[in-house]
């Protein structure tokens, strides 16, 4: 049976549909992305949230001439769909397939990469500035969540539009929901401005039907709009947003096409920066999804939630984080939890539930999460702050000026370091050490189970000054014998007299594995846990030295300002003349593809690092290497 789908590759495909055609088409849209998230994993609650409102944009604005600009990005499976890459859409997340966000490189009709919460404004306010400089004539469209507009980027973006003027519409997609439900007082604004709809009706259709009627008509429309202006403080939806230079139009039912064509066609006669505050429901069409939109934010493919879980891979790093850090707030009352709109993901859900009180949920706010953070612990309480090592990125002036400079005690959970997978480019949290090492005051930990974290996390009382520990995504044993944790010292953990492999956190483990299957071979090569990455242990360094054999260091971090420079400065210092080589991530954005599979990639397996190993271990043998290496 033929679809209308199956007749629809690009835009203009679908402005010539009737009422029913483009109903029965979102129909068929969702389907395909349902069907294709659950087999790929992805972000299927705010991907099905925004059907009608991706068709209404197309359809209204002449895309690609007309641009798109997609806050985060993770909502753009429709856009995609729609502009040219319906027959690639099965390969959605996975290696060499589409990105589960909007990349120029893809596509002309994306207009900007994203992956990050907040940066529509401001890009999109830098695209009109360089149409209005060229003398060009097209729209700007900015599409911003609800929970994106917590993160202060996007004030920062209408504070410079809305005095400047440029024209840009802002698109306000309100679900009510971040990842969980919306917090903050923008958001109990949001949900006041909803209530206000009855009124914004009347006095949008009362000004319109003046307009209309002759010689007084436009005078007393004119006059509503002086009264508008008297009023709005008290009554007048969008208040907020006019005050910034915005024009507020809304709020719209962002599931009725005709109503969001018909609103966004009066946004494109504006001259003034507008901003529509459309609402939607995150999840539509699919029951589960509607009823919990949260758990149905990110799904992993169908296939690995229904893998049972075994004895070596029974907890979460996140989930030992969370867990850790309530059992320690249960005996010390200062420490409060700090998170920016990822309580789930960091697993602080618990805490949360056990000390709402001293729980802060501060929206897509990293930079705030950290000064807010500092300003506690000047006043005597240990926040604990746990970001995904990519979204701290934002974050680096406020932790080197904020919290290093004044040497607060501040711990940070830096999660999802290392690669990330399906999610790419702009989510490997592999730059993490480079940006943290140089902070001068920060201790840096990298500990190799969740068992093991949980114990790293005691830390926090017996270190003075900041702490940030970090750890991947991913599961290790639930229960281990717990190390003994001796600040800034290193642990041997096999000897071996050929060589010595220096490794951290999640790659401990890896070097172990490395480490037998080059016995195997002949070699003898120990493995240390370097489970302190600044301050270095100097005095295992400088024991090593004074040995014969290789030193390789192994991390999960590019290579560049990583782990490994951090020992050959050290070595380098000391005129040492050792053989060392570096494994970690190149030079280069990672792409797309599963953990296991990036490890691969870059030869960071067991196996693909043993044979490399093994070729610096035979140049030796064979003299090639006498004096350095
Ligand atoms: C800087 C940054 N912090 C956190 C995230 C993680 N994150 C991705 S989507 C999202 C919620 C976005 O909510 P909203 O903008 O309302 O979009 P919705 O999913 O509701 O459509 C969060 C917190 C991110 N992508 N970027
Ligand atoms: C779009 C986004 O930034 C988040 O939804 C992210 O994909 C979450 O990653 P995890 O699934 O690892 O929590
Ligand atoms: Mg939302």
């Amino acid at each position: 049976m033929s679809t209308i789908l199956e007749n629809v590759n690009f835009p203009e495909d679908i402005r010539g549909l009737n009422q029913a055609q483009l109903t029965q088409l979102c129909k068929e849209i969702r389907e395909l992305i349902i069907n294709t998230v659950l087999q790929n994993g992805g972000h299927l609650a705010s991907n099905l949230g925004t059907v009608e409102l991706t068709l209404a944009l197309h359809l209204a604005f002449n895309t690609p001439k007309d641009k798109i600009l997609w806050d985060v990005g993770h909502q753009t499976y429709t856009h995609k769909i729609i502009t040219g890459r319906k027959s690639e859409f099965r390969q959605l997340r996975q290696n060499d397939g589409l990105s589960g966000f909007p990349k120029p490189s893809e596509s002309v009709y994306d207009t900007f990469g994203t992956g990050h919460a907040s940066t529509a404004i401001s890009a999109a306010l830098g695209v009109a500035r360089a149409r209005d400089l060229r003398h060009e004539d097209y729209q700007v469209v900015a599409v911003v969540g609800d929970g994106a507009l917590t993160g202060g980027m996007c004030f920062e973006g209408m504070n410079d539009a809305g005095h400047s003027k440029n024209r840009i519409i802002i698109i306000l997609n309100d679900n009510k929901m971040s990842i969980a439900p919306n917090v903050g007082a923008l958001s109990t604004y949001l949900t006041r401005l909803r209530a206000d709809s009855s009124y914004h009706r009347f006095k949008d259709g009362l000004s319109g039907f003046l307009k209309h009627v002759p010689l007084v008509g436009k005078p007393l429309a004119k006059g509503l709009e002086t009264l508008k202006n008297s009023i709005k403080y008290s009554v007048l939806p969008g208040a907020l947003f006019e005050e910034y230079g915005f024009q507020y139009l809304g709020p719209v039912d962002g599931h009725n096409i005709k109503e969001l064509c018909k609103i966004f066609k009066r946004a494109k006669t504006m001259e003034d920066p507008v901003l529509i505050h459309v609402i939607t429901q995150k999840g539509r069409g699919y029951e589960n999804a509607e009823l919990d939109p949260q758990r149905y934010h990110g799904v992993a493919p169908f296939f690995l939630e229904k893998k049972t879980v075994d004895e070596e891979h029974a907890l979460s790093f996140s989930t030992a984080f969370g867990l850790g850090v309530t059992r320690l707030a249960q005996m010390d009352e200062r420490i409060v939890a700090v998170t920016a709109a990822m309580t789930d993901g960091t697993g602080l859900r618990p805490f949360q539930q056990t000390f709402p009180e001293r729980f802060f949920d501060v929206g897509i706010a990293e930079e705030h999460a950290v000064t807010m953070a500092a300003g506690m612990a000047s006043q005597g309480l240990r926040p604990f702050v746990a970001v995904y090592s990519t979204f701290m990125q934002r974050a680096y002036d406020q932790i080197i000026h904020d919290v290093c400079l004044q040497k607060l005690p501040v711990t940070f959970g830096i999660d999802r370091c290392g690669p990330v997978g399906e999610d790419g480019e702009t989510h490997h949290g592999i730059f993490d050490i480079s940006y943290l090492r140089s902070m001068p005051n920060l201790t840096i930990v990298s500990p190799q189970s969740p068992a093991e974290l949980m114990e790293v996390l005691k830390l926090y009382d017996r270190i003075q000054g900041p702490l940030a520990i970090r750890y991947p995504k991913g599961y290790g044993p639930a229960k281990a014998p717990a190390p003994k944790i001796v600040p800034g010292r290193w642990d041997v953990l096999r000897e071996g007299a050929d060589g010595m492999i220096l490794a951290v956190g999640q790659m401990v483990p890896i070097a172990l594995e490395a480490a037998r299957l080059l016995a195997d071979d002949g070699y003898a090569v120990g493995v240390c846990h370097a489970r302190f990455i600044k301050p270095l242990d100097e005095a295992m360094l400088s024991r090593l030295i004074n040995r014969s054999g290789w030193i390789f260091t192994l991390e999960d971090n590019v290579l560049a300002g990583g782990f490994g420079s951090a020992v050959l400065e050290y070595l380098e210092q000391r005129d040492a003349k050792l053989h060392i080589q570096c494994f970690g991530f190149p030079d280069t954005f990672l792409p797309q593809m599963t953990i296991d599979s990036l490890f691969d990639q870059y030869g960071l397996t067991p196996e693909k690092l043993k044979n490399t190993m093994e070729y610096y271990l035979e140049l030796e043998g064979k003299g090639i290497c006498n004096d350095a290496g």
